[in-house]
């Protein structure tokens, strides 16, 4: 059986570390596509190049032609710009729609079966607009982060605690942005919730709540550290394991910017929610029941993403 394809769209900081994961991880055949000439091409000989010693099979290549995306199972977007210190992932919406739009009809004709997850940003308004310019199945059309708020967070609480990052679960919902809704009540240390852990005296509430604080500042700390551009080991690694659950059927239940049509009150909109990641794309949005302060910022952050939809909306007619 012909190993899957998977197609990058975007040869930057993440989608070169998302070929080589996907390569350590034999997931399948790489094209990474970009504008810029040479850097897809170059990315790829170099990790095809450590094949000998990292010991994997699977054929890498760059290009700058969509059709050679053709028949890809997984596309992954992370064509367009990243922030830099000063800026929020909102003042990206103008540049990045434009490359939502080439790339979306770049997919629609040249890898219409794809199941598509974008990174770019600001990413909920993204994943919204890609799926509208690519006209592709809602349940084919994702975004990640989700995956990578929630591993921040784990990563922070496992310090926090000393314990083993693999015992630790957590749920980020929300746009993500300053917004996003980290649910205390559903994140766990071996399944002990977070609530509990306070008054069993692991923590002290102000510590979880700053803890909750540097999560939703997650992004804007690696930023003010690297000053050039935005975090992509992590983003690359979130959007790897998404793939892999779509690739090999696993039904993860992921957090990612999902289309929501009746669940949480909504009418078909984009926005982060669990969901399960099988062979059929995004199989199901779990919906689960949020208290009154919970619902308050869920409400708050759905807000804050329509509001760049209407942005989105503005800016191209087409999208009216
Ligand atoms: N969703 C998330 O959680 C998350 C996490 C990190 C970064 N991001 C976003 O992901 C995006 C990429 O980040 P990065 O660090 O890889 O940026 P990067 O600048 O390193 O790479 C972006 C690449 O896109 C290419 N590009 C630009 N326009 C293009 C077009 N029209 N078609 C094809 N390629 C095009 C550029 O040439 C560049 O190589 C940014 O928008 C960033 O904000 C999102
Ligand atoms: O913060 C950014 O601009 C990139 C990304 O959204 C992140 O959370 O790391």
């Amino acid at each position: 059986m012909a190993r899957p394809k998977i197609a990058l769209i975007g040869a930057g900081q993440i989608g070169g570390t998302l070929a080589h994961l996907a390569a350590l991880k034999e997931l399948g055949d790489v094209v990474l596509f970009d504008i810029a000439e040479g850097i897809p091409e170059g990315k790829a000989l170099d990790i095809a190049e450590s094949g000998p010693s990292a010991k994997f099979d699977a054929a890498m290549s760059g290009t700058q032609d969509y059709a050679d995306i053709a028949g890809a199972d997984v596309c992954i977007v992370t064509a367009g710009v990243a922030r830099k210190p000063g800026m929020s992932r909102d003042d990206l919406l103008g540049i990045n729609l434009k490359v939502m739009k080439s790339v979306g009809e770049g997919i629609a004709q040249h890898a219409p079966d794809a199941f598509v997850i974008c990174i770019t940003n600001p990413l909920d308004a993204m994943v919204w607009a890609l799926r509208e310019f690519s006209g592709l199945p809602h349940e084919k059309v994702c975004g990640m982060a989700g995956v990578l708020d929630s591993a921040r967070f784990r990563h922070f609480l496992a310090s926090e605690f000393d314990v083993s990052m693999k015992d630790v679960t957590a749920f980020v919902l929300g746009g993500h942005g300053d917004t996003m809704v980290p649910l205390v009540r559903y994140s766990t240390v071996a399944g002990i919730p977070l609530p509990d852990l306070v008054k069993m005296g692991w923590t002290t509430q102000e510590k979880l709540d700053a803890i909750v604080q540097r999560t939703r500042d997650g992004g804007a700390e690696i930023v003010g550290l690297l000053k050039t551009g935005s975090a992509f080991y992590a983003p690359a690694t979130s959007a790897i394991e998404m793939a892999e659950s779509y690739l090999k059927d696993q039904k993860r239940v992921l957090p990612c910017a999902a289309y929501v049509d009746g669940a949480y009150g909504l009418d078909g909109f984009y926005v982060g929610v669990p969901t399960v990641i099988g062979a059929g794309g995004v199989e199901r949005v779990v919906e689960i029941s949020m208290n009154k302060d919970e619902q308050s910022m869920f409400d708050s952050s759905v807000e804050a993403v329509k509001g760049l939809v209407q942005a989105c909306k503005g800016i191209d007619d087409s999208l009216k």
